[in-house]
């Protein structure tokens, strides 16, 4: 009862305040019209517009760093907090990360030179590959996805090999990972020869086919430092274009705040601390073929690698 009593008062209050608004409000309303019209009209350009920013960017891009089309020349480079990953490892001044981030640039592999990998990456895995998802050839050693397992490639072809891989191959691989290398220490404000090689670094195939085993599911988020344990800082060298070879597979850093992406383009490298400020997936590769090569590095000379040579 006390309730319908003060609903009843309320609602006797209101109706006199209605009815005050209605007194006061102007008697001509066109230009409220005109208004409504106005705001309509704005709604529906900002629906449309929001409709092929869908289309452009997909359902789950919140920005994209680095486009296909675009050359960046000195490093783009983001900075991002570093994380606490760091402090559960021994720490090695000059070389373990303090300033994080990620970076791009097209400047520090050429496209033909791109290319001379890339047709080296064919002709390793033509021979072996996965039964789906991603194959991998690491050059170090000798790992060669083939079928649901691995070989090792240098073992299976003995004396053969030198009919896949040449001397110039191996060199070229080395200089560039020199020059990965130069550029992360710049980059990040390290001393270059603080930093070392480590496993594992290898070149990946990725296709549309149904990956069979874990080992080439290839598209979780994951933390490099932790999925890799000696890894400080990651480096992608892309062997093929986005939009042009392959349709999806973009590299996306997954933030809080949402998804950040880096599309693949011939000669493109992409480097970035380890840690889990740069948690990070692949786009699953909805047509085409994907090249890139891993070229990871470590603080920590007990887990250095030497580069690898023709047997
Ligand atoms: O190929 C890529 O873009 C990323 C590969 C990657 O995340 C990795 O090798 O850990
Ligand atoms: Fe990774």
């Amino acid at each position: 009862m006390a309730i319908q009593r003060r609903f009843h008062g309320k609602s006797t209050d209101a109706n006199g305040i209605y009815k005050k608004i209605r007194q006061n409000a102007p008697k001509h309303a066109p230009f409220w019209t005109g208004t409504r019209i106005f705001l309509l009209v704005l709604m529906a350009l900002a629906a449309c517009s929001a409709g092929w920013l869908f289309l452009l960017w997909g359902d789950d891009i919140t920005e994209t760093l680095v486009w296909q089309s675009e050359i960046v020349q000195p490093p783009r480079v983001f900075k991002v907090p570093c994380s606490e990953d760091y402090n559960k490892y021994k720490r090695y001044p000059g070389c373990t990360p303090q300033t994080c981030g990620r970076a791009v640039t097209d400047h520090m592999v050429t496209q033909e030179e791109a290319h001379v990998l890339r047709r080296l990456a064919e002709r390793g895995l033509s021979v072996g590959g996965s039964d789906g998802g991603a194959s991998i050839l690491d050059l170090h050693s000798g790992a060669l996805s083939m079928g649901k397992q691995f070989v090792n490639i240098y073992r299976y072809f003995g004396d053969q090999i030198k009919e896949i891989f040449s001397e110039e191959d191996f060199h070229l691989y080395r200089d560039v990972r020199g020059r990965i290398q130069q550029v992360i220490a710049e980059t990040f404000g390290l001393d270059a020869s603080l930093l070392y090689l480590t496993k594992p670094t290898f070149f990946s195939r990725i296709n549309s086919s149904t990956a069979k085993t874990t080992h080439d599911e290839y598209w979780h988020p994951h933390i490099d430092k932790e999925t890799y344990g000696s890894f400080d800082y990651t480096s992608l060298l892309y062997l093929s274009d986005y939009h042009t070879d392959f349709g999806g597979g973009r590299f996306i850093f997954v933030d809080a705040d949402g998804n950040r992406t880096v599309e693949p383009r011939v000669g493109r490298v992409s480097f970035f601390s380890s840690g889990s400020e740069n948690l990070h997936r692949v786009e699953k590769v909805e047509w085409g073929t994907r090249f890139a090569i891993t070229v990871s590095f470590t603080c920590n000379p007990a887990h250095a690698i030497d580069d690898p040579t023709l047997p």
